[in-house]
């Protein structure tokens, strides 16, 4: 590890006045120009910035204060200190925080994390419609991928969120592992070679990773987990690479754990020792009995792929791959070779926002034509580069570029020789930084539970954890209200007082509803890939998720939670629930209206109605209308 003066030279530190580290990199907003937004996180909006210092393009994640008097979120201060000790070119780098003050004295200034801006996000690539995925360029990101984790495993770090939507890549095919919201130090020995993902000797919350993937030990709550669960995670991000959408969607945690079960066969004493013992087994008991399909869901793929997915998703989580072997796994040494990330092509961006423009294109476009020539470049050609002409590399809203065969990007140059780990041929790799042993890892989170058994962050209730109306994930389409999200790192939820009502607990703006995407045809493993013609239209393909509204919904994690079957679909949810009618209603619809009356006889006492403005969960849902004697403050105002 280069340093200097004891500083290592990658770790944004320097020397203060009395000769103390500290964390270099405070800026204030007005050194960055604003570019447009890229997106809302829970605890975050990005946007794209330049820096007015350095010319550089950055990413701005503005640290959401949802309660500003308890100070700045303990979430992002776990999320910012693990950031700071990370240093590794497969890692997002967190280049400082810039503080926006308010001309308010009293208001307290605002936070941003300011990260190299990424071009893409895995998912947001997998769903736009003019990208698809080569395997040299499936095995340069999963290299990428491994290589992160394995930095990270070997850190003792585990990530807890490991999803499509958290890889970040650049236009010179870098992948980045980002969002450690849900990060944490590990406690036990890092993951050695040969000896899988080992075994944990403490308790941790098993409220964490978004459920489509979700390990199955997580979801029968083994709390003694490992950094396997993060390696459950590559596997399925392996799979949606292939598929273009995610493999394992389940609708509640129920049948996400029934559909792991039929792609990789049901849990029994030698797939999964101890599974029977795991506080969430007993649902899973009934399911009926499943040899596993992954060899037949991923034949085209090839054996070697099938191989090391198999090992990725593997029951026992004491013999899942870790990311040590997994690099070794023969399918990275053999043709058709990883791509070089320099000789990747260039896509359009496509963050969160970008997405909604994807789908609007989808149903703007006709059908694609079956043999292309919509955006082709100028000579049907890629440039000598492999790249497209510069006039179509990058920017918005361009055609992209295209051979006259179809509607596909030149596939990059893979290898000329098998990948194998290390700096003299990894040339790309940055060399791995360890934090400054003199920087201490986060502590400790506080105790998993407070004395009422609610999620606490900072002192503040985020969920009620017996507040039952949040079942709204099984009506409402997968991952809306996401198995989320204890981000406080700590804390199973159970018991809880039923009179607090949660405040946003989480939300996962991300996952769009998948459930009747037909499956992309997979890429071929040889060039060229596949032309378009085997692809399903997918100008035609529906993506529920534009049809949810933004609103914000909480993970309300209870006792019931895992493993419960489908809340009833004919019970109201609050959307479904017209509020009252009231006489602007009926005169704007043209019906006859009494004065005074609703429709259902009811007196009508004019004002103001919390009915209209009030949860329908709440406790004013089953009354009758405010009484005159009530609304008082109508006078008031
Ligand atoms: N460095 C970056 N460059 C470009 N886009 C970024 C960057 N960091 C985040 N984004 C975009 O911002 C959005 C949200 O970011 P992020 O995942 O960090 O927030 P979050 O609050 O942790 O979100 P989530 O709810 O998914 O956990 C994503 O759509 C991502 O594509």
């Amino acid at each position: 590890m280069a340093q200097a003066g004891g500083i290592p030279s990658k770790v944004p530190l320097e020397r203060t006045d009395d000769g103390r580290l500290r964390f270099r990199g405070c800026s204030r907003i007005q050194d960055y120009d604003f570019l447009g937004k890229l997106g809302e996180g829970t605890f975050g909006e990005v946007s794209k910035a330049r820096s007015k210092r350095t010319g550089a393009v950055v990413a701005l994640k503005k640290i959401l204060m949802h309660n500003e008097k308890d100070g700045f979120p303990i979430t992002a201060l776990r999320e910012i200190k693990l950031l700071k000790q990370l240093d590794h070119v497969n890692i997002l780098k967190l280049e400082e925080m810039a503080v926006e003050r308010s001309k308010d004295p009293k208001k307290k200034p605002s936070m941003f994390m300011v990260t190299p801006y990424m071009d893409h996000d895995l998912s947001g690539l997998l769903e736009n419609p003019s990208v698809h995925f080569t395997e040299p360029q499936i095995k340069c990101y999963m290299i990428q991928l491994l290589e992160g984790c394995k930095y990270l495993h070997e850190n003792k770090i585990l990530h807890r969120d490991m999803k499509a939507a958290n890889l970040l890549i650049n236009n010179n095919g870098i992948l980045q592992i980002a969002d450690f919201g849900l990060a944490r130090p590990y406690d036990d020995e890092p993951p050695k070679e040969g000896h899988g993902g080992g075994e944990a000797t403490r308790d941790y919350t098993c409220l964490v990773v978004t459920r489509w993937y979700r390990p199955p030990e997580l979801l029968l709550q083994l709390r003694r987990y490992t950094t396997a669960i993060d390696m459950w995670g590559v596997g399925c991000v392996f799979g949606e690479m292939f598929k273009g959408r995610p493999i394992l969607a389940g609708n509640s945690d129920l049948n996400q754990a029934q559909q792991i079960f039929e792609l990789v066969g049901s849990p029994n004493d030698d797939n999964m020792p101890g599974w029977s013992e795991l506080p969430g087994c007993e649902g899973v008991k009934e399911f009926e009995f499943r040899r596993g399909n992954l060899p037949t869901v991923f034949r085209e793929q090839g054996s070697l792929a099938i191989s090391l997915l198999s090992e990725l998703l593997k029951l026992d989580w004491r013999k899942r791959v870790n990311a040590i072997d997994a690099l070794k796994h023969p399918y990275f040494h053999s043709p058709p070779f990883p791509a070089r990330p320099g000789d990747l092509p260039q896509f359009e961006d496509s963050h969160e926002l970008d997405r909604r423009k994807f789908r609007g294109q989808k149903q703007a476009l006709p059908p694609a034509p079956a043999g292309g020539s919509v955006g082709m470049g100028p000579n049907g050609q890629w440039a000598e580069n492999g790249r497209p002409p510069p006039n179509i590399q990058r920017g918005r809203g361009h055609q992209p570029y295209q051979n006259g065969q179809g509607h596909h990007h030149r596939p990059p140059p893979p290898y000329s020789r098998p990948y194998q780990p290390g700096p003299d041929i990894d040339t790309y790799r940055r060399p791995t930084l360890h934090p400054d042993p003199s920087l201490p890892l986060p502590p400790k989170p506080p105790p998993a539970l407070d004395q009422s058994g609610a999620f606490r962050n900072n002192n503040r209730v985020l969920v009620d954890p017996q507040y039952n109306g949040g079942y709204r994930n099984d009506t409402r389409g997968p991952g809306i209200m996401d198995q989320r999200r204890d981000r406080s790192g700590g804390g199973a939820a159970y018991g809880g007082d039923r009179r607090r009502v949660p405040e946003v607990a989480k939300v996962d703006t991300y996952i769009p509803n998948y459930s009747n995407v037909p499956e992309r045809a997979a890429p071929r493993r040889d060039e060229p890939p596949p032309s378009r013609d085997g692809y399903p239209p997918r100008e035609s393909l529906p993506f529920a998720r534009d049809s949810i509204p933004p609103s914000r919904e909480a993970y309300i994690p209870s006792r019931e939670h895992h493993l419960l079957p489908p809340r009833d679909p004919t019970y109201p949810l609050r959307d479904d629930l017209p509020p009252p009618r009231r006489e602007d209603d009926h005169r704007r619809d043209g019906l006859p209206y009494e004065r005074g009356r609703y429709e259902d006889g009811r007196k009508d006492a004019g004002g103001y109605d919390r009915r209209r403005s009030r949860s329908p969960r709440g406790r004013d849902w089953d009354r009758p209308p405010m009484r005159e004697r009530d609304s008082g403050d109508r006078y008031r105002r």
